[in-house]
């Protein structure tokens, strides 16, 4: 039978990367691109027919940061497919990210400079800000529109892969404040969050045939990366990165390499993973790829609450949404009226 893969964020980077590589290990599998820009989309699916000239790719209109959005992509779903066999949560935002220099010249002869270089632990900031449904973007991006996507789409759901990462950090998180409004580490919080997330759906689903798996992808040149630094600057640096990777394998550098976790998971029975462990993307100095599992530091007491708070906040986000919509309905019909009379 023909599987399907529904996989956001595809249009670039470590997501279309998967696409490539999902193709080339299954040629009859069904892929639907979720992306927000459906121009980009196109060009993806372009680019994946050329090297796969008989691929199934279809498009979906998906921005995971749009409660309307992802509700109206849900819809479309449901009518399209009896079910999903993969879903990759790709998608993901780092905005306005800015690097610490002082801290980074201080990690550099510290005993923690490898660490630096896995995590970007302390030398990484950003700056968020508040979205049209009035959520943090970063949690609305990262987190809250894939949890909303699974809340829509679970009965027809069997496997998730989340694209965490290794910045996320418990101490960047905190439960009174789960959006991260507060402070400068939006990315780290929502990352760590997601971790926590994939663990409560497994401890809620796996008895209901769900299952759900974390990976970091390692540091990977993408337009998020590009953000952090300019495209010219990382080519420029290859070199000292090439180096820096003997050091530590967490540099897997491409988006074939990093999607190297994500591919790996598509072949594993879902039944022999470790739901507290998350699936790192390595690339050795020799440029060999692997998959490792790292345990996550995480406490299943603390996952269970994260899902009642974002279950929630689920509740919140529907009711706003009707009230405005009945508003919007209620406008149009006194607006029809007053046309009528006059
Ligand atoms: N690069 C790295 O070193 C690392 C990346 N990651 C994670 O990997 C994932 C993929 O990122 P990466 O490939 O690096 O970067 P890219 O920027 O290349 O890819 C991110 C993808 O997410 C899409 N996206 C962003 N916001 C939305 C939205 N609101 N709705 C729908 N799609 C959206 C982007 O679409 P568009 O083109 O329209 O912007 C793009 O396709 C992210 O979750 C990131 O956090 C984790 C660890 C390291
Ligand atoms: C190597 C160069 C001489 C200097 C590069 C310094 C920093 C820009 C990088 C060092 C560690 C990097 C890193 C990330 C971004 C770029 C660095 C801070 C990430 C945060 C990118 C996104 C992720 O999700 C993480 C897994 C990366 C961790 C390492």
């Amino acid at each position: 039978m023909e599987r399907v893969v529904l996989i956001t964020g595809a249009n670039s980077g470590i997501g279309l990367a998967l696409c490539e590589r999902l193709l080339t290990e299954d040629s009859q599998l069904r892929l639907c691109l979720a992306c927000r820009n459906m121009q980009r989309a196109e060009a993806a699916r372009s680019a994946l027919l050329t090297s796969h000239s008989n691929a199934h790719v279809d498009l979906l209109q998906l921005d995971v940061g749009s409660v309307q959005s992802v509700l109206s992509a849900a819809q479309e779903v449901k009518a399209r497919y009896n079910r999903i066999d993969f879903l990759y949560l790709n998608a993901g935002i780092m905005p306005n990210p800015q690097l610490d220099l002082n801290a980074f010249f201080k990690g550099l002869f510290s005993r923690n400079v490898v660490r630096m270089f896995a995590t970007a632990e302390g030398i990484l900031t950003q700056q968020d800000r508040l979205n049209s449904d009035g959520l943090q973007e970063v949690f609305a991006t990262n987190l809250f529109g894939h949890f909303l996507l699974i809340r829509e789409l679970e009965p027809l759901l069997s496997r998730l892969v989340w694209t965490s990462s290794s910045n996320a950090r418990r101490s960047a998180f905190s439960m009174e404040d789960m959006q991260h409004r507060e402070g400068r580490e939006s990315y780290s919080s929502s990352k760590y969050a997601s971790d926590m997330l994939s663990l409560a759906l497994n401890r809620q689903k796996n008895s209901q045939g769900l299952f759900s798996s974390v990976i970091c992808p390692g540091l990977v040149m993408t337009n998020l990366t590009y953000g952090i630094l300019p495209s010219f600057f990382w080519t420029l640096i290859m070199p000292v990165m090439w180096l820096i990777r003997i050091f530590t394998n967490t540099f897997t550098l491409t988006p074939h390499n990093g999607a190297e976790a994500l591919h790996w998971l598509f072949l594993q029975n879902p039944e022999s993973l470790d739901p507290r462990a998350k699936y790192h993307s390595l690339t050795s100095g020799l440029g060999t790829n692997y998959t490792q599992p790292r345990q996550m530091d995480i406490d299943e007491g603390a996952s269970d609450v994260l899902y009642s708070k974002l279950l929630e906040l689920e509740k919140e986000v529907r009711r706003k949404l009707s009230e405005e919509n009945a508003d919007e309905e209620m406008s149009a019909v006194k607006y029809g009226l007053l046309t009528l009379q006059t």
